[in-house]
C-alpha cells in the first residue's frame, strides 16, 4: 500500500474492511445459534459475536498500525491462542483509498489517533432477534422460557415482525484525532438489499470531516418532529426529557449506530436521551459521520464529549443529536434546567 496515502485515510480505509468482516461474524454467530450471553452488570450483556467482532477488529487494526490506540467495549474478550487467520482483516476499501484528504488531517501520525470500537451496538436487540431465527414454535418458545431479556410483551411485538430487531445492530469503529472524532464507520450486518434480484446483507456507511459520507442515501429530515430514543435502557428522566420535546412521533429502538443512521436517513430529526449508559465507543463513530454530514451530536447540556486516550468512558450526562445545529438547539432548549442539574451532577 503506497505509503504517500496520510495514515488517517488509510485507518479509515482499514476500517471500512474490518468492519465488513466482523459483520459476518455477528451474523455467524447468529447463525450457529449459540450465543454464549454473558451478564456484565445491569441491563448490560456480552455474546460470543461481540467478543469475536472485538478480537477480529482489533488484531486486524493493531497488526497494521501498531502505534494506534484503539479502545474496544469488551473487557475480556477471549484472548487465549492465535484468532482465526480468517478473521484477520489486512486489505483497505479502495474507493476510501481515494479520497483527497483534507488538508488539517495529512500530517496525522498514527501515533496521534485514538480508536473506539464497539463490536456489536445493540446487544438486547441482537440476543432478541436470536429468537426469530428459531423457525420451529416450540424452539422459539423454549428459547424465550430461558432468555434472560425479554418480556412477554417483547416476545408477542417480536413475533410480528419480519427481521426481529436484527436491523438495529451495527459495528462501530470511531477514529478520533486531538479528542474529536474526525472518521467513522457504521456497519449493519443485517441490512437487506436486492441486488439484481439476489438478497445481500450488510452495508457500510462512513464519514470523513470536511469530505463527507458514503455507503447510503442521504435524506432531508422528517416534515413533523420525529424524535428517535432507546427501547431497552429507558427511565422516569428519560421520558420527562422526550415528553418536553412535543414530537409527532417518537421511536423506540435499539443502538447509538441504528438512532443516528435514522437521523442520515430522514426517518428521524432528533435523538435523545438523558440518562448515562451510553459509552464513548457508543457514540465517537455516529459521532464522526453524523458531523461529516452536516449534524451535530453532544451530552444533554449541549458539550460536546472528549475522545483522548486518557477520558473516562462513560457518556455520564446522555445523548443529543440532531440532523443540523438548528434542530440540535431547538432540542437543548427544551430540556428543562432542572434536568440538565440532575444529569450534570453524575459527573
Ligand atoms: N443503562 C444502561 N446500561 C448499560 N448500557 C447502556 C445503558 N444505556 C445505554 N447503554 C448502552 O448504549 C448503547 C445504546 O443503548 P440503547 O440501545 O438503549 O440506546 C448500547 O450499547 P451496546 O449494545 O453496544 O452495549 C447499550 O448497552
Ligand atoms: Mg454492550
Ligand atoms: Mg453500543
Ligand atoms: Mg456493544
Amino acid at each position: 500500500m503506497s505509503t504517500t496515502i496520510p495514515v488517517i485515510v488509510r485507518v479509515l480505509a482499514s476500517s471500512v474492511s474490518v468492519a465488513g468482516k466482523a459483520g459476518k461474524i455477528v451474523r455467524d454467530v447468529m447463525s450457529k445459534g449459540e450465543l454464549g450471553i454473558v451478564e456484565k452488570g445491569k441491563d448490560d450483556y456480552q455474546t460470543e459475536a461481540d467478543r469475536s467482532a472485538q478480537r477480529c477488529i482489533i488484531e486486524s487494526l493493531s497488526a497494521q498500525y501498531p502505534k494506534v490506540n484503539i479502545i474496544g467495549e469488551e473487557d475480556n474478550p477471549d484472548t487465549e491462542g492465535d484468532i482465526s487467520s480468517e478473521w484477520l482483516a489486512v486489505d483497505a476499501d479502495k474507493e476510501i483509498l481515494s479520497i483527497e484528504c483534507p488538508s488539517f488531517l495529512k500530517s496525522v501520525k498514527e501515533e496521534d489517533i485514538v480508536i473506539w470500537v464497539d463490536p456489536l451496538d445493540g446487544t438486547s436487540e441482537y440476543t432478541q432477534g436470536a429468537l426469530m431465527l428459531k423457525r420451529d414454535p416450540w424452539e422459539r418458545w423454549k428459547m424465550y422460557l430461558t432468555h434472560p431479556l425479554i418480556s412477554i410483551k417483547w416476545y408477542l411485538s417480536l413475533l410480528q415482525s419480519d427481521f426481529g430487531f436484527l436491523e438495529h445492530v451495527t459495528v462501530l469503529i470511531g477514529i478520533s484525532v486531538n479528542e474529536k472524532p474526525v472518521a467513522g464507520v457504521i456497519h449493519q450486518p443485517y441490512f437487506k438489499t436486492l441486488i439484481d434480484g439476489e438478497k445481500k446483507l450488510g452495508r457500510t456507511i462512513w464519514g470523513l470531516q470536511e469530505v463527507g459520507v458514503g455507503g447510503f442515501t442521504a435524506a432531508p429530515p422528517p416534515d413533523s418532529l420525529v424524535i428517535t430514543t432507546t427501547r431497552s435502557h429507558s427511565n422516569p428522566i428519560v421520558e420527562k426529557a422526550l415528553q418536553v420535546m412535543n414530537a409527532s412521533q417518537i421511536l423506540r429502538v435499539g443502538g447509538a449506530g441504528y438512532k443516528v443512521l435514522q437521523l442520515l436517513e430522514g426517518v428521524a430529526s432528533i435523538y435523545v436521551f438523558a440518562s448515562p449508559g451510553c459509552k464513548k465507543w457508543d457514540t465517537c463513530a455516529p459521532e464522526a459521520v453524523l458531523n461529516a454530514a452536516g449534524g451535530k451530536l453532544t451530552d444533554i447540556l449541549g458539550n460536546y464529549y472528549k475522545y483522548g486516550a486518557s477520558e473516562g468512558k462513560p457518556n455520564k450526562t446522555g445523548v443529543l443529536a440532531a440532523v443540523n445545529g438548528e434542530l440540535h438547539n431547538y432540542a437543548l432548549t427544551r430540556i428543562p434546567q432542572e434536568l440538565k442539574d440532575k444529569l450534570a451532577s453524575n459527573k
